[in-house]
C-alpha cells in the first residue's frame, strides 16, 4: 500500500492561537481511518488544510505517488486531483430529483463550451445507476431529494462525492442524527468504499468508530496524541485523561 496523502509537520495559528501544532498524518489507498478527539482538537481545521480552505503557516501536504504539493493548488484544483469532502449537514439540491443531483455532480470537463454540449451520455447514465446502487438509492432516483430521510440525504451526498471520482474521501460525522438502521447502512457503505478509496471519517460517536474496525488517529490540541486500533488508543493514559478531562 502506497501513501496517498502525506501531511508533515503542519502548524497554523489564528490570532496567535495555535489550532494545529506540528501535525503529521499519512494515509494510504485503500485505507479507512477514523479521526477522533475532543471539541477544539483541530479535526475540522486539519480537513480545511487538506482541502485548501486554510493554508498552514509551516509544514507540507503531499499527494500521490509523485508527492505533488497540495499547498500550491487552489481548492478547486485539490478537488480535481481527487480530494472529496462531505460536510456534516447534507447540502443536496432539495427540489431536484436524486437522479439530477447525481447527474450535476458527475466529473465533466468544465467551461462554457463543455457546458453548451452537456448531454447525458449512456456512460453517464450507467455511472448514475452504479452510484445509486452503491449508496442504496436505486429505488428513489425519481424522488425529489428534499423528501428523503436524513440518512438518505447523507448517502446521496456521498453519492455526489463519488460522482466526482475522488481518491480520498473526507467524511465529517456521518452518523450524526441517524437511526440505528441508517447507521448500519452507513457503516457498510463506508467500509465498501474503503476497499477502493482512502476514507477519513471524523466522528465523535465511539460506537460508530468501533464498527468501522479501522486504525484510529486521536487529535488533541492540534497534534496527534495517539494512533492505532480503537482499543489501543483507548487504553492510552493520555487519551483517557483528555476524554475524562473534557
Ligand atoms: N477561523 C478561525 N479563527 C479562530 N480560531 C479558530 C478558527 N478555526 C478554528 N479555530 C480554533 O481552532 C481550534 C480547533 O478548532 P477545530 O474546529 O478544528 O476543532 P474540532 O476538533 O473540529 O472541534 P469540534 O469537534 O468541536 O468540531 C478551536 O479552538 C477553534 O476555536
Amino acid at each position: 500500500m502506497n501513501s496517498l496523502l502525506e501531511v508533515q509537520g503542519i502548524s497554523v495559528s489564528f490570532d496567535g492561537f495555535r489550532a494545529i501544532n506540528n501535525l503529521s498524518f499519512v494515509i494510504g489507498c485503500p485505507e479507512m481511518r477514523a479521526v477522533i478527539g475532543p471539541n477544539g482538537a483541530g479535526k475540522t481545521t486539519f480537513m480545511d488544510i487538506v482541502t485548501g480552505k486554510t493554508r498552514p503557516d509551516t509544514g507540507s501536504v503531499r499527494w500521490g505517488e509523485t508527492g505533488r504539493s497540495l499547498l500550491a493548488m487552489s481548492e478547486a484544483q485539490i478537488a480535481q486531483v481527487g480530494v472529496g469532502r462531505k460536510f456534516q449537514r447534507p447540502t443536496v439540491f432539495e427540489d431536484q430529483s436524486v437522479w439530477d443531483n447525481l447527474r450535476v455532480s458527475l466529473k465533466k470537463p468544465r467551461g462554457p463550451i463543455a457546458a453548451l454540449f452537456d448531454r447525458v451520455s449512456e456512460a453517464d447514465r450507467a455511472r448514475i445507476d452504479e452510484i445509486a446502487a452503491e449508496i442504496g438509492l436505486s429505488e428513489h432516483l425519481e424522488r425529489p431529494a428534499g423528501i428523503l430521510s436524513h440518512g438518505q440525504k447523507q448517502w446521496l451526498e456521498i453519492g455526489m462525492l463519488l460522482a466526482q471520482d475522488p481518491k480520498l474521501l473526507l467524511v465529517d460525522e456521518p452518523a450524526a442524527g441517524m437511526t440505528t438502521e441508517e447507521r448500519e447502512h452507513t457503516t457498510a457503505l463506508l467500509k465498501r468504499l474503503a476497499q477502493s478509496h482512502a476514507v477519513v471519517v471524523v466522528e465523535h460517536d465511539m460506537e460508530f468508530v468501533r464498527r468501522l474496525e479501522c486504525r484510529v488517529t486521536v487529535l488533541h490540541e492540534g497534534s496527534v496524541l495517539a494512533e492505532g486500533s480503537l482499543d489501543h488508543v483507548m487504553a492510552d493514559e493520555r487519551v483517557i485523561e483528555v476524554y475524562l478531562g473534557r
